[in-house]
């Protein structure tokens, strides 16, 4: 039997991740593909360097662009990441008529649209499960197990190493830096891991999910993106007493007037699965009509998890080589002349609950005033917990849970709190969903 020859640019944690499961599940991905699927050319920047795979029988070069245009190679697999320089590679497999590979949110997300467009016009596959969630197949699922459905609304912990960090330092007491610099040797963080921790990678995989799950254009500068870095472990314990943990999650919601992409930390009742997805795991929850609320539960991050939705893009490539180009799956799920116009909503016209602290002088009135503020706004009140003052402070916590209200309304009630001469600096504030 022929083999698939594969072209590889990046031998790093994902890279190294699927030269070895090639190996160790060679015999089973043959019997699936139908062919085995080698890697004969690969690019690593530094060749001689020793690796987390063997490279026998592979041919490296520091140059990727000689396995894009070497002629052997059918499939590029792109995993160096970064935008400038894969996005020139990929475009390069594209017109050298090569299906391609790759685990590049930040590059399907920002040039997507470029890329499938080219793409259509050679009749070549892109595929980027491993772009979404790590290992779970979450595109897949999408674009082809709900097919049949109309996609109402889908939430996601799509981020492992934020995950990993809030799940570490919130619910076991560690500090930042050492959990970082522990993702960061698991091989789950970004080169830059501010794209982790600002939520820049997640609104990367939400752009993606959004395109696959309403038929819309890419469109990450649309998504609002708030990353980690204000959550505390007061919150933590104050939404714990309310019956809530705190999650950074990715959600994209279809309403009568368009459709809301956003990531931000989000309080979630504790009883919900979503809530209990811990480290380095990933989940997306997704509702659609028929088939009411699905979950997808699986690792997002790290080399073997990854490299298991990279061979499944590749298996897919070799089931489809013979297929004509119209009968393939679309990249984004909609046909390319039926993709909508549905407006992204400004995050002002979003709405959701609140959760709300503030610190508030110890006088009488103080909590009679705030909540006349928020009713005047049109915002009820869930609950409200105020604490006493700690040991030594003169100021009291103040916690409020809203019912959904408007962004912009929130905005403005919070202006005219923070306003009030009994109330210290700004409130924090984080959004709440109950995902039903
Ligand atoms: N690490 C993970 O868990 C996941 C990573 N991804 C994505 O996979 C891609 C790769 O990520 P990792 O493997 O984690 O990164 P990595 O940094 O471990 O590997 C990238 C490799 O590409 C090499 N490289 C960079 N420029 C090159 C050049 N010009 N020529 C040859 N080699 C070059 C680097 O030396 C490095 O070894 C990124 O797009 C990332 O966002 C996606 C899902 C999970
Ligand atoms: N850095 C990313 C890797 C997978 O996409 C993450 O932590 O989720
Ligand atoms: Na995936």
């Amino acid at each position: 039997m022929q083999p698939v020859k594969v072209g590889l640019l990046g031998l790093g944690t994902v890279g190294g991740g699927t030269v070895n499961l090639l190996a160790r599940n060679g015999d089973e991905i043959t019997r699936r593909a139908g062919r085995p699927v080698e890697v004969v050319h690969a690019a690593a920047r530094h060749p001689e360097r020793p690796r987390t795979c063997s490279t026998e029988g592979i041919r490296l070069t520091s140059d990727p662009f000689e396995v894009v245009d070497d002629p052997e190679t059918e499939i590029i697999v792109e995993l160096i990441g970064g935008e400038g320089l894969a996005k020139e590679l990929t475009l390069r497999a594209i017109d050298r008529g090569k299906h391609v590979v790759t685990a590049n949110k930040a590059l399907i997300a920002l040039h997507g649209n470029e890329i499938f467009a080219r793409a259509r016009e050679r009749g070549v596959t892109i595929g980027f499960e491993a772009a979404v969630a790590g290992g779970i197949p979450i595109i897949k699922a999408v674009r082809e197990g709900l097919v049949g459905n109309r996609i109402e609304w889908l939430a996601g912990i799509i981020n492992g190493t934020a995950n990993f960090i809030l799940t570490e330092m919130l619910y076991a007491g560690r500090e930042f830096g050492e959990v970082l610099a522990e993702a960061q040797r698991l091989g789950y963080a970004e080169a830059d891991p501010t794209f982790d921790v600002d939520g820049i990678d997640a609104a990367h995989k939400l752009t993606i999910l959004a395109s696959i799950a309403f038929g819309i254009p890419l469109q990450y500068d649309k998504v609002y993106c708030e990353g980690i870095g204000h959550v505390s472990r007061e919150d933590v314990e104050y939404a714990r007493e309310l019956g809530f943990r705190i999650k950074h999650l990715g959600i994209c919601r279809r309403d009568e007037d368009g459709i809301g992409l956003r990531v931000h930390p989000t309080l979630l009742p504790e009883r919900q699965l979503l809530a209990n997805v811990d480290g380095v795991m990933n989940a997306v929850m997704v509702k659609a009509d028929p088939v009411g609320p699905t979950l997808y539960y699986g690792a997002g991050a790290g080399a073997e998890p990854t490299a298991s939705a990279v061979v499944a893009d590749l298996v897919d490539v070799v089931r489809e080589f013979t297929l004509e180009p119209e009968n393939r799956v679309p990249y984004l799920a909609f046909q390319s002349h039926s993709l909508s116009d549905d407006p992204v909503l400004p995050m002002e016209a979003v709405e959701t609950a609140y959760y709300l602290r503030m610190l508030a002088k110890d006088q009488p009135g103080v909590l009679a005033e705030v909540t006349r503020i928020l009713g005047d706004s049109g915002i009820s009140i869930e609950a409200i917990i105020q604490k006493q003052p700690g040991p030594g402070a003169e100021d009291v916590p103040i916690i409020i849970l809203t019912h959904r209200v408007r962004e912009s309304q929130m905005n403005l009630a919070c202006e005219r709190i923070e306003a009030l001469e009994a109330i210290q600096g700004q409130l924090t504030r984080m959004r709440v969903e109950t995902l039903a």
